[in-house]
């Protein structure tokens, strides 16, 4: 049965990079991705910006929407001090297994709880079934029109505290308008924009960055 793109992906990390060096595992799906295979990770230069606000916030507990192969949860896992977590949630069950292994060849998994499953339905259940007070970060790198209604799904269900901070991929390609507009227009956010390209191409695209002001 022929290989998937993310299998292909794992496979060349499995054999380019350093088993417990997340940043050679970075190096090597970035390497990849700009060399053979266009692939909708982060990417280097994006994710810079990534690690500078996970590095400003220093989470105790961070959560990613959209694991994908996992090179963002290597990314901000990485830079996590000890005892901080990163949950990431993946509904596709193939990419979940790329992710997991992912995680583990980078050694990051002790920090990070992949959670199979939608994000409407995952979210609900943080407080009681994975012991989540407030998220101190947040990640948004899934469905582009899912980015707003899990947004009012985390304030519904009171996940969000005074200086939680959303980080949201993408915001130009393939876009985001309504959860642009609906964060800048909230007196409750507090909102910066990041120009950035598209991972591994030269187009242009853009992070928000959204302060919850509690
Ligand atoms: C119930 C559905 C919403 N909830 C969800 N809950 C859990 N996981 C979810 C998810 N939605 C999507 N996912 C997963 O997130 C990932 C989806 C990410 C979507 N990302 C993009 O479409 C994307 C697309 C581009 C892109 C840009 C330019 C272009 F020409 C073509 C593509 C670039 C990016 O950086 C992107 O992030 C997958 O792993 C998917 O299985
Ligand atoms: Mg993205």
């Amino acid at each position: 049965m022929n290989q998937s793109k993310e299998e292909r992906i794992l496979n060349f990390v499995l054999q380019n990079a350093v088993r417990g060096d997340p940043c050679s595992v970075l190096e090597a799906i970035d390497k990849y991705c700009s060399q053979k295979e266009w692939s909708m990770n982060v990417g280097s230069e994006k994710g810079l910006i990534l690690d500078k606000v996970v590095e400003e916030v220093s989470p105790s507990v961070a959560l990613e929407l959209g694991t994908y192969c996992g090179y963002s949860g290597v990314r901000i896992a990485r830079l996590l001090k000890a005892g901080a977590r990163l949950l990431t949630v993946e509904f596709n069950p193939a990419f979940a297994a790329v992710a997991k292994q992912v995680f583990e060849f980078a050694g990051v998994q002790d920090k990070v709880k992949l959670i199979e499953g939608p994000s409407d339905e995952i979210i609900p259940q943080l407080k009681k079934k994975y012991e989540v007070d407030t998220v101190d970060f947040v990640f948004l790198d899934h469905w582009k029109d899912r980015y707003k209604p899990d947004t009012i799904l985390l304030q519904e269900c009171n996940l969000l505290r005074k200086g939680s901070v959303l980080l949201a991929d993408n915001v130009i390609i393939p876009g985001a308008p309504e959860f642009l507009n609906y964060v800048r227009n909230n007196s409750h956010f507090q909102c910066t924009n990041y120009p950035a390209h598209l991972e591994y191409m030269k187009a242009s695209d853009a992070m928000e960055k959204a302060v919850f002001l509690g």
